[in-house]
């Protein structure tokens, strides 16, 4: 049963569908820095929102307000569920453990039996192409196999909202785009909403139903964009007019918050 955590002394209403929804937030930290002011951003069933800005304007700080690890100084965030899935930069595995024991982990911490998280595990190995490496520890793993272990770990959870802070940052170039037409998947198979972050605009339009563009620091909003283009994607559609009108218009974005 999903329940409602309104992270703020106000009481918020959401439209129907919303997963997540920050309403004029803003971020002061203690040493006074301000990394975000009056931002807007919801999340609902069925989008898949990215959001790009350059460096240090509080995009991860926002997934750290969104998973409940920072609070917002200012603003109201509500989140309608409790089935958050996460995955970051770096994969976190636990290096003495075997991808089916890492995948396993979140299951057996809520407490889940042991047969029950067996399975759910297989299911979410599977569901990531990692079939067969179940015994592998995660040194004998290459970047896009630790990130998919990762996925697995989170997937395992049943998430109906997902948040990624630049998973395939440090991957290769087609390994990125492997995981980016993997994860499309997923998202259309599986039903999930995402909120992502990436510093790279054709990763963005690719993944996404919307595009979120940020300033610089403070943070606050310069522009959505819709993404219109069919899901789930077919990789060439990165060759066509539509998809670098798309990028055009973000990269535009990015350079009149940046100014
Ligand atoms: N706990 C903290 N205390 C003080 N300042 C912080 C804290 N956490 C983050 N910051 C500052 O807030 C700003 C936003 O940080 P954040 O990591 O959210 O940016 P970002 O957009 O994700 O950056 P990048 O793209 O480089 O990962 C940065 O200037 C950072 O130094």
């Amino acid at each position: 049963m999903p329940v409602a955590a309104t992270r703020d002394a106000t009481t918020s209403t959401t439209p129907p569908g919303t997963l997540i929804d920050f309403r004029d937030v803003a971020m002061r930290f203690p040493n006074g820095t301000v990394a975000l002011s009056g931002v807007d951003i919801t999340v609902r069933r069925g989008e898949f929102v990215t959001v790009v800005g350059p460096s240090g304007c509080g995009k991860s700080t926002l997934l750290r307000i969104a998973s409940g690890l920072e609070t917002a100084s200012d603003g109201t965030v509500t989140v309608n569920t409790d089935r958050i899935g996460y995955v970051f930069q770096d994969a976190t595995l636990l290096a003495w453990r075997d991808v089916r024991r890492n995948v396993e982990l979140l299951a057996e911490l809520n407490g889940m039996s042991r047969a029950g998280r067996r399975q759910k595990a297989q299911a979410a190995i599977e569901l990531v192409g990692l079939e067969g490496f179940e015994k592998h520890m995660p040194k004998q793993l290459s970047g896009g196999m630790r990130m998919r272990t990762s996925l697995a770990r989170s997937l395992t959870l049943d998430p109906e909202l997902f948040l990624f802070d630049e998973p395939f940052g440090a991957l290769d170039e087609i390994t990125r785009e492997r995981l980016n037409d993997e994860l499309i998947r997923l998202f259309v198979e599986q039903g999930f909403a995402g909120m992502f972050i990436t510093h790279s605009v054709s990763e963005a339009v690719y993944l996404s139903t919307k595009v979120v563009v940020m300033s610089g620091r403070p943070g606050h909003i310069v522009r959505t964009i819709d993404v219109p283009l069919p899901m789930p994607r077919d990789p060439d559609i990165r060759y066509t007019p539509e998809f670098a009108a798309l990028v055009g218009e973000v990269s535009h974005a990015l350079r009149e918050g940046h100014r």
